[in-house]
């Protein structure tokens, strides 16, 4: 086997091909591991930690004494260096390949026609096949002037050691949210310039409204709606003028406006694929074609670590033969982790409503929950429940453990359970996943 990009997906396939005693190739370009590790989930949930301790103990007041909170990023950028990344070097991550007895190259890998794999000056014939695992890049939207200036993406700022005083986000995705609340709650005086009507757009509309809700109580600025007419840069900083009028200036500028497959350079062609696609469209198996398999952000269902794991895993069964279930995406969880934080699975009631099922809707408010009560200052958030046929078909759940809570949704929406046996279901008093009873109960 050959496998195109080492990062979450083609680690895992690469690695647990050649365990099985496979002659695997795994080619990586930049570091293995890939975007999770060095400059994704890994190092910005880090961030997160710090940012969230900051903010809980400006909650001192009122509840338990006093607090005198002094942000500092030193600890954040030595723990990406010494823990999460070793500095940007993936040694132990090729050990770990290598180890498991695969054959490493690193370089650009290209298909060269079927089974077949240029990389560097060597081309590597499959007798199996190639998996292709090479993830998505950040696609700076196409804004007069933004091209050729410095501006970050989430590497940049994932590797910053010296916070700017002030910076505008484009983009108020997954990416914008989380990072716009980190860098304000260290005190830097943050912009988020989003271009739909609302942040998180592809979340329910009540999430969107929390995170706006948050990120303003933070001290960031939010426009939404707001399309980017052009960005200029000078030794002052960043000049990024919006089509209404306003303009914005900031030390730095963070583009967080989505990121994309680079399929284009590939070698698609040589297989019959299309190379100007968005994504590498894959069968059950994630089979994309004779002797190709895909995995991971490129098949497009889902830019998530876990997609990519399980992708993989699927994949790996059918190569090796062992059977066990296609993949399934009714029930694919995702969490946005800010403070609240915004988890969901499954459709949005627009989604179900769209599908044309005949939908029920159920929400519950944290803060009017015991727990939530209880918890007060940062309670935030609320549950909502989307319901066809007796089973739900989607699910959100926002507050301060609203990634956790939403495990309990994804097993009910995975295994179908049925919602007559959830509103039976004993919930444990006084946690905060108890208000799914509550919306339970508001299920029409
Ligand atoms: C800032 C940020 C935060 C994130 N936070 C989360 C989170 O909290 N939870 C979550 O689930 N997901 C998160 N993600 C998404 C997660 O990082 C990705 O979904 C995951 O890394 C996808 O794995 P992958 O294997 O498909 O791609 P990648 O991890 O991107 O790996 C692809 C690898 O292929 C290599 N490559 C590309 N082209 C070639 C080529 N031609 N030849 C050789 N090598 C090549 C690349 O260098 C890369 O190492 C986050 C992403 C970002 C950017
Ligand atoms: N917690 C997590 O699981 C997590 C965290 C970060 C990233 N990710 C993954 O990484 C992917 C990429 O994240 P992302 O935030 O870059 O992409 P995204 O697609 O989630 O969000 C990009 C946002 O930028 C907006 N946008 C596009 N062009 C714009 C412009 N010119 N001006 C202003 N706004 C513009 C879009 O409307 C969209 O809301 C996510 O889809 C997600 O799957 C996951």
């Amino acid at each position: 086997m050959v496998v195109i990009g080492l990062g979450v997906g083609g680690e895992e396939v690469g690695g647990r091909l050649a365990a099985a005693g496979l002659d695997v190739v795994g080619i990586e370009g930049r570091l293995v591991g890939g975007e999770c590790p060095y400059w994704g989930c890994i190092p910005t949930k880090m961030m997160i930690r710090g940012a969230n301790l900051l903010a809980e103990a400006r909650r001192v007041p009122g509840l338990a004494g006093s607090a005198t909170v002094t942000p500092d990023w030193g600890p954040v950028a030595a723990r990406i260096r010494d823990e999460a990344t070793d500095d940007w070097n993936d040694k132990v991550a090729v050990d770990r390949f290598t180890g498991k007895g695969g054959r490493f190259v690193r370089g650009r890998g290209v298909l060269a026609g079927p089974r077949r794999v240029r990389v560097n000056d060597d081309e590597y014939a499959a007798r199996r096949g190639v998996v292709l695992a090479t993830g998505t890049a950040p696609s700076p939207p196409p804004v007069e002037g933004l091209a050729g200036t410095p501006f970050w993406t989430n590497r940049e700022a994932v590797e910053v050691k010296t916070l700017p005083a002030s910076l505008v986000i484009l983009g108020g995705g997954a990416i914008g949210v989380e990072l716009a609340q980190v860098f304000a709650r260290f005190g830097v005086a943050v912009t988020v310039v989003e271009r739909s009507d609302r942040l998180v757009a592809v979340e329910e509309p009540e999430a969107s409204e929390l995170a706006a809700t948050a990120l303003r109580g933070d001290g960031i600025t939010v426009h939404t709606g707001a399309t980017t007419q052009r960005v200029a840069y000078s030794e002052e900083g960043f000049v990024v003028s919006l089509s209404d009028g306003t303009t914005l200036r900031a030390e730095k500028l963070l583009v967080a406006a989505g990121r994309r497959a680079e399929l284009d350079t590939l070698g698609l062609d040589t297989v019959g694929l299309d190379p100007s696609a968005r994504s590498v469209a894959t069968d059950e198996w994630m089979r994309a074609g004779d002797g190709l398999w895909a995995v991971g952000d490129l098949t497009g269902h889902g830019a998530f670590t876990h997609m990519a794991m399980y992708e993989a895993d699927v994949a790996v069964r059918d190569i090796l033969g062992q059977g066990g279930p296609p993949a399934d995406y009714r029930a694919v969880p995702r969490v946005t982790f800010t403070d609240p934080e915004i988890g969901s699975v499954g459709l949005t009631e627009k989604q179900a409503r769209d599908a044309g099922r005949a939908v029920t809707v159920g929400t519950a408010q944290i803060p009017a929950s015991s727990r939530g009560w209880i918890h007060k200052v940062g309670n935030e958030g609320f549950i909502k429940l989307v319901a066809a046929d007796g089973v739900l078909v989607g699910a959100t759940s926002a507050g301060p453990t609203g990634g956790e809570v939403l495990a309990a949704l994804t097993v009910a929406i995975a295994a179908r359970v049925p919602v007559r046996q959830l509103r039976h279901t004993i919930w444990a008093y006084p946690t905060f996943h108890r208000a799914l009873g509550d919306a339970l109960r508001e299920l029409g």
